[in-house]
C-alpha cells in the first residue's frame, strides 16, 4: 500500500458473524446524547440504587418509553405534518417551503447529498444555512437554519420548524434508530415528516404518547412514471438521460465501459463507496444539460430523494446482494430507484423505467403496482448514558460484553426493535483490550469505520492504539502526504477509496477529540486530493479506449470546467 503505513494486522471479530450492509449516506451510526441532565438524574438514582437504602430501583434496561428521553421536545406541543405520497410528488418541496419561511429550523436527511442540496437551496434563497454532517461543518454567518444528516440532529436546541426527510427509514435495521431519535427528540414547534405512506400508522401510534398534534397531507406524483413493456435489449439503444442501475461496483465499471465503447455517450458514475464529494460532482456533471456526461451508471446510492435529470431508469438486474445473500429487490427499493426518472422541473415530460433483460420485466411491473408494506416497528438504540449506568451495576470488563448483555436484557415495547449493532460490536471486539475509558470506546464504536474494508478497519485500530498509548494521534504516523497518485488499475482505485475512508475517519475523530487528533486540516486536504484523483481515474477510463479520441477532447474540456 503506497500511502498508508498501516501495520498488517488481521482484525479479530469475536463472535460477530455477519453484517447487514448499511444503507447509503452518512455512515456514523450512533449519536451520544451527552444529556447532562439525564446523567445527573441517573447519578442520584444510581447512588440510591447501589446503597440499597429503600429507594425505588431504576431499571436501566427498561427502554419501553423512548419518548421520555427527550425532555426538550416533550415541553412542546408539536404540530406534526406528515407529507406522504409517491416519489416525485413534491413532499420535500412543500416541507422545505415551510422551513424557508421559518425563523429557525433544521432539515434532517438520510444522505449527505440531500443535506448539501438543501443547504445550497436555502443559502441561494438568502436563508443562511449551516451544513453539518458527520465529517463536515460548514457554518454560515448569522445562520439560524441547519441542513444535517439525520445522525447529527440536535435534540437539545429549540427550532420553529424541523423537517425529517425519508421518514420511512425509521424502519431501517441499521440507521432506523436515528430517525426515531429525531422524530421523538427534535424540539420544534412544527415538525414536517416526508416519506412513504407505509410509515403513517406507525408514526401515528408512536406519537400518541407525546401529546403532539399529527396531520397527514397526501400528494400525487407530479409527472407520470411509465413502466415500459420492452427491455433495453441492446446497448446501442442507450440514449441521453438514461440511468442504468447496478448493485455491484465491478458491474458499474463494466457498464460504463460498454456504453462509452459505443462512442456516443460519456457516463457519470455514482455508487456508495465513492467519496461523497465525488458522487456530488458526478451527479452535477450528469445533471448539467451542457455536459457531455449524458448517461448515468449508478447503484441505489441514487435511490433517495435526489433530483436528477433522468428520463429513463434501466435496471441491469433486479437482484441485490444484501450482505448475506442475493435477493430480489423489495417493492420500496424498486419504487425509490424508479422514482428518480422524470423528475418535475427536469427537461423530461415524464419518466420511463425498464430492465436490461426481458425476464426481469414482470418483477419490475408488479413491484411498481404494489403498495409498500406498512411499517410495523421503529428502530431504537440506547444512548451512552444507559450503557454507562448499566456498566456500573455490572462487573463486566469490556464494552463488547456490556453491550451484548445490555441488548440481551433490555426491554422494548412492541412498536420498537433494536438497531442492528453488529458493526459496533465488531469495533468493540477489536478495541476492548486497549486501556481506554468506556466513553472513548463507545466513541470509536460510533465512528464511520467500514469494518468490512480491511484498510479502513486497520486504520481505526491504529488510531485507537495510538490514542490509548499517547493521547495524541498524528496523521503522519500512518499516512505519507504527497504519496497519493491517480490509480491505474481497479484494485488501485479500490485502495484509494479505502484510504479516503481512513482519512474521513480521522476527520470524524478530529471533530470529537480535536486535541488528540490535531491534523484536521491535513486530513481534510488529503481527503479532497483522494476524491480528485478518483475522479481523474473515472475520466481517464474513457481515454483507454482507442476508439474514444473524440471523447478524449470532450473529457479534457469537462475537466477544465469542473476542477
Ligand atoms: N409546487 C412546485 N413548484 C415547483 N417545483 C416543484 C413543486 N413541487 C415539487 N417541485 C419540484 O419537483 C421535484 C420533485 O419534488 P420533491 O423532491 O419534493 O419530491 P418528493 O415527493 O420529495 O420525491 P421523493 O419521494 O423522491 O423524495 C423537485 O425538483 C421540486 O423542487
Ligand atoms: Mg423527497
Amino acid at each position: 500500500m503506497a500511502s498508508l503505513l498501516l501495520r498488517q494486522r488481521r482484525v479479530s471479530v469475536l463472535g460477530v458473524s455477519r453484517i447487514l450492509q448499511a444503507v447509503n449516506g452518512d455512515s456514523s451510526r450512533l449519536q451520544p446524547e451527552s444529556n447532562c441532565r439525564t446523567f445527573a438524574r441517573f447519578g442520584v438514582i444510581i447512588r440510591n440504587y447501589s446503597s440499597g437504602k429503600g429507594t425505588a430501583k431504576f431499571d436501566f434496561t427498561d427502554l419501553t418509553r423512548p419518548h421520555t428521553w427527550y425532555p426538550n421536545a416533550r415541553k412542546k406541543h408539536r404540530k406534526v405534518f406528515l407529507h406522504v405520497g409517491p416519489t416525485n410528488s413534491g413532499k420535500t418541496y412543500h416541507a422545505l417551503k415551510r422551513l424557508e419561511s421559518s425563523s429557525s429550523g433544521v432539515y434532517c436527511g438520510p444522505l449527505r447529498l440531500l443535506a448539501w442540496e438543501v443547504a445550497k437551496r436555502l443559502n441561494k434563497a438568502r436563508v443562511p444555512c449551516d451544513l453539518i454532517t458527520g465529517q463536515e461543518k460548514d457554518e454560515v454567518d448569522g445562520a439560524k437554519h441547519k441542513a444535517v444528516t439525520v445522525e447529527m440532529a440536535d435534540v437539545t436546541s429549540d427550532y420553529e420548524c424541523a423537517v425529517i426527510d425519508e421518514i420511512q427509514m425509521l424502519g431501517c435495521k441499521t440507521r432506523g434508530f436515528s430517525f426515531t431519535r429525531a422524530l421523538l427528540g427534535i424540539a420544534a414547534d412544527e415538525l414536517h415528516l416526508c416519506g412513504d405512506a407505509a410509515a403513517v400508522p406507525l408514526i401515528q401510534e408512536l406519537l400518541k404518547v407525546t401529546g403532539d398534534d399529527v396531520q397527514v397531507r397526501s400528494y400525487e406524483r407530479l409527472l407520470p412514471l411509465v413502466p415500459l413493456e420492452v427491455p433495453l435489449g441492446s446497448f446501442s439503444n442507450i440514449r441521453t438521460g438514461d440511468c442504468i442501475v447496478s448493485f455491484s461496483r465491478k458491474e458499474i465499471y463494466k457498464l460504463k465501459k460498454k456504453i462509452e465503447t459505443g462512442g456516443k455517450h460519456l457516463c457519470s458514475v455514482v455508487y456508495g463507496s465513492l467519496p461523497p464529494e465525488t458522487r456530488t460532482r458526478q451527479a452535477t456533471m450528469f445533471n448539467d444539460a451542457s455536459s457531455e456526461f449524458d448517461v448515468l451508471v449508478a447503484s441505489d446510492a441514487i435511490g433517495m430523494g435526489l433530483n436528477l435529470n433522468i428520463s429513463r431508469i434501466i435496471f441491469s438486474t433486479m437482484k441485490k446482494f444484501d450482505g448475506l445473500e442475493m435477493r430480489d429487490l423489495t417493492v420500496p427499493e424498486v419504487k425509490q430507484i424508479a422514482g428518480r426518472s422524470g423528475r418535475y422541473g427536469s427537461k423530461y415530460p415524464m419518466g420511463e423505467v425498464t430492465c436490461l433483460d426481458a425476464e426481469d420485466l414482470p418483477l419490475l411491473h408488479s413491484s411498481l403496482k404494489s403498495a409498500s408494506p406498512t411499517l410495523q416497528q421503529a428502530g431504537v438504540f440506547p444512548s451512552f448514558d444507559f450503557i454507562y449506568m448499566y456498566s456500573r451495576l455490572q462487573q463486566k470488563r469490556g464494552l463488547y460484553q456490556i453491550l451484548e448483555d445490555f441488548l440481551e436484557n433490555a426491554k422494548l415495547s412492541d412498536n420498537y426493535f433494536f438497531a442492528n449493532c453488529e458493526e459496533m460490536l465488531k469495533v468493540a471486539a477489536v478495541i476492548d483490550e486497549l486501556p481506554l475509558s468506556l466513553q472513548d470506546k463507545y466513541l470509536f464504536c460510533l465512528s464511520p469505520v467500514d469494518m468490512n474494508d480491511e484498510i479502513s478497519s486497520q486504520g481505526l485500530t491504529q488510531f485507537a492504539e495510538n490514542y490509548a498509548k499517547k493521547g495524541l494521534v498524528r496523521l503522519k504516523e500512518i499516512f505519507s502526504p504527497g504519496s497519493l497518485q491517480v490509480p491505474k488499475t481497479h484494485s488501485a482505485l479500490k485502495e484509494l477509496e479505502s484510504i479516503h475512508k481512513v482519512l474521513e475517519l480521522y476527520v470524524w475523530l478530529s471533530f470529537r477529540l480535536d486535541e488528540s487528533f490535531p491534523d484536521h486540516e491535513l486530513a481534510s486536504s488529503q481527503k479532497a486530493i483522494c476524491s480528485m484523483l478518483i475522479e481523474e481515474f473515472l475520466e481517464r477510463l474513457g481515454f483507454q479506449n482507442p476508439t474514444s479520441r473524440k471523447l478524449n477532447s470532450l473529457m479534457a474540456k469537462k475537466r477544465r470546467q469542473y476542477l
